[in-house]
């Protein structure tokens, strides 16, 4: 299939997932202690949080009306069958995943919104569910740690961490393996989306630009090491860029830097070799626009921070940060052997210009022999992994297992290929949801 036909097909993605659960639950994670098997047919929706520096980010399911039929008719007939009695069923439920995002300074506005949206499934607010047991979620993120026990106070639930790297690994390999047209590259204003072969997608280098930025060299599920980091971030840009711009929201931020010009502040090549090219006049090869110095000129300039314009700013500035990256990715990439480098994490937020100067900046060190991708869900790794991380303790039906099928999406998307006025590409709307089919396994215990 052609890259022009995968980005058309792309316009009405949708992911379908599988969820999977198993074994009875009766740890101390346990939603249930199962007095009577009908305990069961009341899943709690499941839901996971990560809660980083910057941002919070949720990802739920929610079943439709007649799941619960579905599930339960499911379950009658496999015990009819004589199928149950302490074994599996496998009913399917159908519903949503949604992905939301918070500031994590606004955390009050993510515990309105879980109430508001009542995931925390019929047991309410302040539960017990049945057995004494209190209701366990996974969260990843240092929030994890720093708000546990508002969420204890809150809700009366327990946050279950699970380790970041982890998650955010769990995260990328399973929107690699699983959701077709995930991951794409970005360059010269074209979006290319690259269907990955689940057996040849190891090794491969993930940078997760968060509030910092993460490198983890990833050799499979579960195998993966954090080689590398930058605290010059995402909360780099939005921390200097709120200084220096005075913008109200990171936003405004992009917007500006969309409609900015860099050679205003930023030193080039040809500012200092009086117009020439560098590489006319030695061997090193740099061309007169190339930056030799980010925010260079305000030095030579005899100006104040409010002689510049705050879009001239914001551009100079993602410029800086997203090319270190880009470069400090490909030096890691060089040394540990790495072709594929995977860019995720808030940061990127399916912007142009970060996309195109990140891979750009890739595509320059590495003499064309590394290739920077993004992915479409690009912030959601860690809370993806947390959510899939139910799986792995064997309980309740919490696993997005593998996609079945595409079906159209909700909300209109532009074409990749079209120019949109804004400086987002194909964003992830915000609580955008998302079909899913989930498959529960659930081991039913009769008494
Ligand atoms: N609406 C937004 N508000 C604030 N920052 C945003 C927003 N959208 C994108 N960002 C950018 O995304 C970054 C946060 O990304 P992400 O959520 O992946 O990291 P995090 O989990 O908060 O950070 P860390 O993993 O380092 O703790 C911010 O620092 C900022 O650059
Ligand atoms: C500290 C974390 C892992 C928290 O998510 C992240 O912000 C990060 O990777 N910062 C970069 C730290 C460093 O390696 O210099």
């Amino acid at each position: 299939m052609s890259s022009a036909q995968m980005e058309d097909q792309s316009q009405n993605q949708s992911v379908k997932c599988t969820e999977i659960g198993g074994s009875e639950r009766d740890s101390e994670n346990n939603m249930s202690s199962s007095t009577s098997r009908f305990d069961y047919y009341d899943p709690i929706s499941p839901w996971a949080l990560d809660i980083g520096g910057s941002l919070i980010k949720l990802v739920y399911f929610s079943r439709e009306d007649n799941s619960l039929e579905n599930y339960l008719g499911k379950s009658v007939a496999a015990e009819n069958t004589g199928v149950l009695n302490g074994c599996t069923t496998h009913p399917v439920l159908n519903g949503q995943l949604h992905f939301a995002k918070f500031e994590t300074t606004k955390i009050n506005e993510c515990l309105d919104f879980i109430e508001s949206k009542q995931i925390l499934g019929s047991c309410g607010r302040h539960q017990e569910v049945s057995g004494g047991k209190t209701l366990t979620i996974k969260a990843t993120g240092g929030g994890a740690y720093k708000f546990a026990n508002l969420f204890k106070e809150k809700f009366g639930v327990r946050l279950d961490k699970e380790d970041e790297m982890d998650c955010l690994v769990a995260g990328a390999n399973f929107l690699l393996k699983a959701v077709p047209h995930e991951a794409f590259t970005y360059l010269d204003n074209r979006k290319e989306f690259v269907q990955i072969d689940p057996n040849d997608l190891f090794p491969y280098l993930l940078v997760n630009i968060g509030s910092g930025v993460s490198m983890i060299k990833v050799d499979g599920d579960g195998q993966f090491q954090r080689v590398s980091g930058t605290s010059i971030g995402g909360g780099t840009f939005w921390g200097l860029g709120r200084l220096l711009t005075k913008c109200q929201s990171f936003d405004e931020l992009l917007e500006l830097s969309h409609r900015g010009n860099n050679r205003v502040i930023d030193m080039l090549v040809g500012d200092i070799y009086g117009g020439l090219d560098y590489s006319k006049v030695s061997k090193i090869g740099l061309s007169a626009t190339a930056i030799a110095s980010s925010f260079g000129k305000a030095i030579s300039d005899k100006k104040e921070l409010q002689d510049y314009k705050p879009e001239d700013i914001a551009r100079s500035l993602l410029r800086l940060i997203s090319n270190n990256i880009g470069q400090i990715a490909y030096l890691n990439a060089l040394l540990h052997g790495l072709k594929r480098i995977i860019f995720g994490g808030f940061f990127i937020r399916g912007h142009e210009y970060t996309m195109d100067t990140i891979s750009v900046a890739v595509q320059f060190w590495s003499k064309g022999e590394a290739k920077a991708m993004f992915l479409r869900h690009e912030g959601f790794l860690g809370a993806l992994g947390a959510f899939k991380s139910y799986e792995k303790h064997g309980f309740g039906g919490l696993m997005v297992d593998h996609l079945a099928e595409q079906t159209p999406i909700v909300s209109p998307r532009p074409h990749p290929n079209q120019k949109v006025n804004g400086p987002f590409t194909e964003e992830l709307a915000d609580n955008e949801s998302i079909d899913c089919s989930v498959l529960s396994v659930e081991t039913l215990k009769l008494t």
